[in-house]
């Protein structure tokens, strides 16, 4: 790690420890992190950074439970199972902190771009493309307007209802590596719509996350349609 990278890592375990402080005093903070409660509070405060060392033990392995526990206190299921994900597509800082730990949490190959569809994946997206400095490119229902060619991906839904998905031609270079990501994976059709797009386009997949799986069906899909890793934060 060079000094860049050491910096990035500190700040991130100092965000993390933040987003913890919120809901808890310093000595709550204690036990769960298993850190002096002084130490924390100059952390907390911006006085002290921690050491490289423990910051990947925050951002590593407190980040991805930290990170569960604060989704999951977000998701709003309905009577009939479906999932009001809003406080968490609506908050950028948040995506932007659950970046680096789902990167480093899912043993993903480093992509060049992050893929979504629109519109609900697309922050997460902004923040795991900005986390690795890649581009972030979103398939639409839709075709953009003066874009000559497109990528489809098209298929016939359970309910009968045929979907497309448009992505400009321009958006994947074939041989690059995609990364495809949704707020929410349930059937994992559209997951299989945007493998599809990745493999027209010639692209290598470099894994498929979600922050949330509605059951299984979804993870299992796109389990089948590569065998690169596949996971979600969390499920419901
Ligand atoms: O695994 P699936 O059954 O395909 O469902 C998941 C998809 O459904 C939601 O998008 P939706 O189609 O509602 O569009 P939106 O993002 O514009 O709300 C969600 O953002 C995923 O893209
Ligand atoms: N918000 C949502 N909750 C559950 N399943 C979905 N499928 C598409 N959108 C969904």
């Amino acid at each position: 790690m060079n000094r860049a990278e050491k910096a990035a890592l500190q700040l991130r375990a100092v965000d993390v420890l933040r987003m913890l402080k919120e809901t808890r005093t310093y000595d709550e903070l204690a036990e769960t992190t298993g850190l002096p409660a002084g130490d924390l509070n100059r952390y907390v405060n911006g006085h002290v950074l921690p050491g490289t060392e423990r910051a990947r033990e925050v951002v590593d392995d407190l980040g991805r439970a930290a990170l569960s526990e604060e989704l999951e206190a977000r998701i709003r299921v309905d009577d009939e199972g479906y999932v009001d994900n809003s406080a968490t597509v609506f908050d950028q800082p948040f995506l932007d902190l659950a970046a680096p730990v789902v990167a480093n949490g899912f043993d993903f190959d480093r992509p060049d771009v992050v893929l979504t569809a629109a519109t609900d994946g697309i922050t997460l997206a902004a923040a795991l493309a900005s986390y690795y400095g890649v581009r972030c490119a979103y398939a639409k229902k839709s075709k953009e307007t003066a874009v000559e060619e497109f990528i489809e991906a098209r298929q016939r839904l359970q309910s009968g209802i045929e979907l497309t998905y448009y992505l400009p031609a321009s958006a994947i270079d074939p041989g690059e590596s995609v990364l495809v990501v949704d707020d929410l994976i349930r059937s994992g059709e559209t997951q299989e719509l945007l493998l599809d797009i990745a493999h027209t386009a010639e692209a290598d997949v470099a894994g498929v996350f979600a922050l949330i799986a509605a059951g299984e069906d979804g993870i299992r899909r796109a389990r089948d349609h590569t065998d690169a890793p596949v996971g979600a934060l969390t499920s419901v």
